[in-house]
């Protein structure tokens, strides 16, 4: 049988240490909105990055992917259209000891993205265990709704 995949939720610190996306389109964009409220040394490598995340400032590798990029990374975005591509990274970040997010497969994660809300030092965090995103971005609209009231 098959066993159920588990995600405990941590809050795992990041100041001192490198992120990388793999990818530079419209999923890597909208993950980086929450990234970067928490993280400044961001690497975004894709032989395309869209405008909007260019626009961020953050550094850029203009290339196709290769096992050798992952090196010196803590945490990487696997966000590449290219679903081969994707399971390529999830194994050598496995081999090179680096956790990786799947953007397209939660089973392959060894992360995942809840839905945040943040104000100043506070953060809420919803995560349906990788199965009901739309209901996390539901739950934290109701919170973030419920608290801005208050
Ligand atoms: C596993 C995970 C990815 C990961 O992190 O690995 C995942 C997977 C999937 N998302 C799907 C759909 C959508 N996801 C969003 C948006 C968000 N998704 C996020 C997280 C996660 N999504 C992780 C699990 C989190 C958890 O445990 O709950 C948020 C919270 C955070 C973030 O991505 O940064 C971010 C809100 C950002 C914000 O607002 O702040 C919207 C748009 C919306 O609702 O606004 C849609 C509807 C699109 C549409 O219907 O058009 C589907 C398709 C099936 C389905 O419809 O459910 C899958 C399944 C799959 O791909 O396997
Ligand atoms: N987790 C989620 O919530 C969702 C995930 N997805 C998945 O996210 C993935 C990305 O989708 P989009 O951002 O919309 O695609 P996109 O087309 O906007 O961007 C793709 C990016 O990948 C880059 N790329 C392609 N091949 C590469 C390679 N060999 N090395 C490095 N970079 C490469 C491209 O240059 C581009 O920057 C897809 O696999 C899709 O299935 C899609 C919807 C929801």
């Amino acid at each position: 049988m098959k066993i159920m995949k588990v995600f405990l939720p941590v809050n795992i610190r990041i100041d001192d240490k490198k992120i990388l996306f793999v990818g530079g389109g419209s999923i890597a964009m909208h993950k980086m909105q929450t990234v970067e409220q928490y993280a400044r040394n961001i690497t975004i490598l894709a032989p395309r990055i869209d405008d909007k995340l260019k626009a961020k400032g953050f550094c850029e590798i203009r290339k196709e992917y290769e096992k050798t990029d992952l090196e010196g990374f803590f945490l990487v975005y696997a966000c590449t259209n290219d679903l081969e591509v994707n399971r390529r990274i999830k194994k050598d970040a496995e081999e090179l000891r680096v956790l990786v997010n799947v953007a397209d497969n939660s089973e392959l994660s060894d992360f995942i993205s809840p839905a945040v809300f943040k104000l100043d030092e506070m953060t809420v965090a919803i995560s349906s265990n990788g199965q009901n995103a739309k209901k996390s971005v539901e739950w934290r609209n109701r919170i973030k709704a419920m608290l801005q009231e208050s």
